[in-house]
């Protein structure tokens, strides 16, 4: 089980184990044609996708580097066709969520509402807890918007999360921007987890240790296997290359890329 974030911290007393490296599960969550595959398909790639299967579920891969550490991001781009059902099979798998709406249709802000009141109740009581971003899409529209981001910023508000407008279509560092936010937030509160954990001192004082740790979810475990799901792996390391756009092995039949 690799933990979340594993920079080792030592203090005078206690060492906390080395960890394996940093992993962040991120899902992608929202009403069918809010922009949840060009959202991923953008952090990962740069580029913008107009055209995509509606029916597949990915995850994909990426070794990425948030504030100088490095990260292996994996995103799963889900495909709900109803609203949030099934949700188990990314729940206990996730270590941030991305709720995504189109600030152009009314409905799929409704529809992350639902998203909203499904997945906090579950996050809220874990150690650490999953944050969640809500995501205002296709701010590109603003001739057709039906959302105000006042509107966003309030629910984001009364659900305790994160709010940001994006496009697919325009910038790509405020699209990389959310999913590093995604795994800042998802780093504090693995954080700020360990460091709540009370300390023990033994009776000859020479020791201290930490209690031991709640059965902190692991970041990843074996990914479900939905029915149509494919695991896509970032060829090459964005870490490492000159900000070069990755290679991402995407069945191209299923995504037409300009
Ligand atoms: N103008 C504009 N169009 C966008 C943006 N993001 C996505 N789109 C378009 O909206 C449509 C749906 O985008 P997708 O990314 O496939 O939406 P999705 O949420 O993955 O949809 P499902 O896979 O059916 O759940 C496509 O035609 C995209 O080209 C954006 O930021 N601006």
């Amino acid at each position: 089980m690799s933990l979340m974030f594993g920079k080792a911290r030592t203090c005078n007393i206690v060492t906390i184990p080395e960890h394996e490296p940093a992993e962040c599960n991120i899902v992608v969550l929202g009403a069918i044609g809010s922009g949840k595959s060009a959202l991923t398909v953008k952090f990962l790639t740069k580029r913008f996708i107009s055209e995509y299967d509606p029916n597949l579920e990915d995850t994909y891969s990426s070794e990425e580097m948030v504030d100088q550490q490095p990260v292996q991001v994996r995103v799963m781009d889900t495909a709900d066709q109803d609203g949030p059902v099934n949700c188990e099979r990314y729940l206990a798998w996730a270590s941030a969520f991305l709720v995504v709406y189109s600030i152009d249709n009314k409905c799929s802000f409704e529809i992350c509402q639902q998203y909203l009141e499904m997945v906090t109740p579950y996050t809220k009581g874990l150690q650490p807890e999953s944050p969640i971003i809500l995501l205002g899409n296709k701010v590109d529209m603003e001739r057709y918007r039906q959302v105000s981001q006042t509107d966003g910023e309030t629910l984001a508000a009364r659900f305790g999360c994160t709010f940001f407008e994006v496009s697919a279509c325009l910038d790509f560092p405020s699209v990389q921007h959310v999913f590093h936010e995604a795994v800042r937030e998802a780093r504090r509160e693995a954080e700020r987890s360990l460091a709540v954990r009370p300390l023990y001192i033994s009776e000859d004082k020479s020791t201290v240790s930490l209690s031991p740790a709640p059965p902190l979810l692991p970041c990843y475990k074996e990914l479900p296997t939905p029915t149509t799901a494919k695991v896509v792996t970032v060829k090459s390391s964005r870490a490492q290359s000159k900000r070069r756009a990755p290679t991402l092995t995407l069945l191209k039949d299923r995504f037409k890329i300009f």
